[in-house]
């Protein structure tokens, strides 16, 4: 640790060595919720695991409520309920800054056939990490937020912040619902918060802390292209109709080239260029590249340098094709020709893109695309979600108070990085509430979040604990230097 620890920091932090696992019980306890927002026929389970999440923060003592927050139409029309998202908080003292904490407690598809080493909703330590889905993303990093609260709790130590919560479990899909209710809260839960703090993003190494201070945005796109109306035997109608998969594949194959450069014409038109001030914010990070592409798994990436990689991870768009629906997707070939199959993209989005502009934009090539392939079958192109890019004033005080916690635990300064991926509340919180938002990530570069081998390494999610214990009193000295001085100036 750096620096002189205070009694309470050393008590702190000696407390969360001896009860980590317990901490680490909790943890498997959640991964074994298979709480996947993305299959329908999973949304009981996310619905359980909002309940779960609900009853720790009030054995905590805080005052929780789960929101309803609707139905969600689902592509083929039918509703579901959406599960509810998590209010809670813990203080209401007027002298005592109130810190936000935003999570999510859903994850993404696995199964076991995708490759995992393990069961993916078993949590298993290997080697000082902690592998199953959700460990990282973004399960992990929210007990660790509660592990710090529950270790002042359990410690006596009074809380040096008010605490509250925005839990939600729809994050993976978009966080449907959510903007809605920030809306409606915006001057009622929102309305005495001070900070705002999301940890749902990874380090750009496995051995540096990171703060983030930019995400990208999400559009997602279905592409169906539909022929008869049933699938056919593909020895007795092959070679005599225009088969729908192949149109589909002529049009996902228009859209990128093999250098990652997006062909929908116009897309780059609103990206704006790269700036003096975020250049030197990339000269300042130190970027091994041999280490990135083995934390990633990879073994060419498209660009030699820093500032190219980041300048296309952080702030151009990318596409990226998914999957495609309505095909025989098992093992084994099923000699058929799909009467109905649709495509999934997505193109992340980055400042000033606008969602309305790009979705035209999307819509109008691949029309154009099709109709040059003189086909009969009917082509639907929609765009499934769409979620603004996230960029942070750097010069937040927040991120100071962060600084001196990472440094107290981690000993160094961190990396200012931006992120590729995209967290929709965060643009949301800062239209909406106008609040100072921070990202905190927890997780390491090779944590392979979305992956078959997603995990949170024990040093990682037990050293997180500590950094937010750490944060907690750090911004609430902040807090009360920003007061002192914002008097001296009204009485100046
Ligand atoms: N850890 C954040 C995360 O993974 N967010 C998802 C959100 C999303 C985007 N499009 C659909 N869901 C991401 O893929 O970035
Ligand atoms: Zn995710
Ligand atoms: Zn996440």
């Amino acid at each position: 640790f750096s620096g002189s620890l205070s009694l309470e920091e050393k008590r702190l932090f000696q407390y969360i060595d001896e009860h980590q696992d317990e901490f680490v019980q909790n943890l498997a306890e959640w991964v074994a919720v298979e709480s996947d927002s993305i299959q329908p026929q999973l949304r009981g389970e996310v619905t359980r695991m909002m309940k779960i999440a609900a009853a720790r923060l009030q054995d905590l003592g805080a005052k929780t409520t789960l929101v309803d927050i609707g139905v969600q139409q689902l592509p083929d029309g039918q509703n579901i309920s959406l599960p509810p998202v998590i209010l809670a908080k813990l203080g209401e003292d007027p002298l005592k800054p109130t810190v936000c904490f935003y999570g999510h407690v859903d994850v993404m598809p696995a199964k076991i056939e995708d490759g995992w080493k393990t069961r993916p909703y078993i949590l298993t330590e290997i080697d000082g990490n902690f592998y199953g889905r959700g460990t990282t993303d973004n399960k992990g990093p929210v007990l660790a937020w509660i592990n710090a609260l529950s270790t002042y709790i359990n410690l006596n130590i009074d809380l040096p912040v008010n605490i509250k919560f925005l839990i939600e479990g729809m994050e993976e899909s978009g966080s449907n619902g959510l903007e809605e209710l920030i809306q409606k809260e915006k001057d009622c839960f929102f309305s005495n918060v001070d900070y705002i703090v999301i940890s749902d993003n990874l380090w750009l190494t496995t051995k540096k802390p990171a703060l983030t201070y930019g995400t990208r945005g999400n559009a997602c796109f279905s592409v169906e292209v539909s022929g008869g109306e049933k699938d056919l035997h593909s020895g007795g109608v092959g070679g005599i109709i225009n088969e729908p998969m192949s149109d589909l594949i002529a049009l996902l194959d228009s859209l990128v080239n093999s250098s990652g450069c997006i062909l929908i014409p116009g897309i780059y038109d609103d990206v704006i260029p790269l700036t003096e001030e975020e250049m030197k914010q990339y000269e300042q990070i130190e970027f091994d590249l041999q280490e990135y592409k083995a934390n990633i798994g990879v073994k060419k990436i498209l660009y030699d340098t820093k500032e190219e990689i980041f300048s296309h991870l952080w702030r151009l768009p990318s596409l990226s094709i998914h999957g495609i629906e309505g095909a025989f997707y098992e093992p084994g070939i099923k000699t058929v020709i799909p009467s109905r199959v649709t495509g999934k993209f997505s193109i992340r989005q980055v400042p000033h893109m606008d969602l309305s502009k790009v979705e035209h934009q999307v819509k109008e090539y691949l029309e154009n695309v099709f109709s040059k392939r003189k086909s009969p079958n009917k082509l639907m192109v929609s765009m499934q979600m769409g979620a603004m890019p996230w960029v942070a004033n750097i010069d937040d005080p927040q991120y100071e108070a962060a600084k001196k916690a990472i440094k107290r635990v981690f000993n160094q300064d961190p990396d200012m990085i931006r992120d590729g991926s995209t967290i929709p509340i965060a643009r949301m919180f800062q239209d909406i509430t106008e609040k100072s938002v921070l990202m905190f990530p927890l997780g390491a570069a090779d944590d392979g979040e979305h992956s078959q081998k997603e995990k949170i390494s024990r040093s990682n999610y037990i050293n997180g604990t500590k950094v937010f214990a750490s944060f907690l009193l750090e911004i609430s000295k902040l807090h009360k230097e920003l007061q002192k001085a914002s008097n001296l100036k009204t009485v100046t």
